[in-house]
């Protein structure tokens, strides 16, 4: 098993926002790598994100009805950026793809070669 990082941002506080941009990163990590199958999924989000809850949207939209998702609150830091949503996804995959999207590339620019 290894595990697979990614982290998306929103521009607003709302429903629709959080679970396009939600699921826009879950699919685009799935079409960045090979999974075979997923034993688990964290999501956090930042303080500022109350609208919906972004594991519900890809649990719905991937129809993952046995795979456990949880949900938490990102530690606060000084000066981190607001309206981020990140996962770390624990699967078997033929590859290891860590994928930031949006304003979220600018939390690991060391990535930026491999995010093609
Ligand atoms: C840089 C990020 O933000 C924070 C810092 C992390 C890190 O230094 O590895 C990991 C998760 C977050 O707590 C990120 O999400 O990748």
């Amino acid at each position: 098993m290894i595990a697979i990082r990614g982290a998306t941002s929103v521009d607003k506080n709302e429903k629709e926002e959080i679970m396009k941009k939600s699921i826009e990163l879950f699919e685009q990590i799935q079409k960045q790598n090979y999974i075979n199958s997923i034993t688990s999924i964290i999501v956090s989000v930042t303080k500022d994100i109350t609208a919906y809850n972004p594991a519900t949207a890809i649990r719905y939209e991937e129809n993952l009805i046995n795979t456990p998702l949880m949900c938490v609150q990102e530690a606060e830091m000084d000066n981190s950026p607001k309206g981020i949503i990140r996962v770390l996804i624990h699967c078997d995959s033929a590859t290891q793809k860590h994928v930031y999207l949006h304003r979220a590339k600018e939390l690991r620019p060391d990535l930026e070669d491999f995010n093609v």
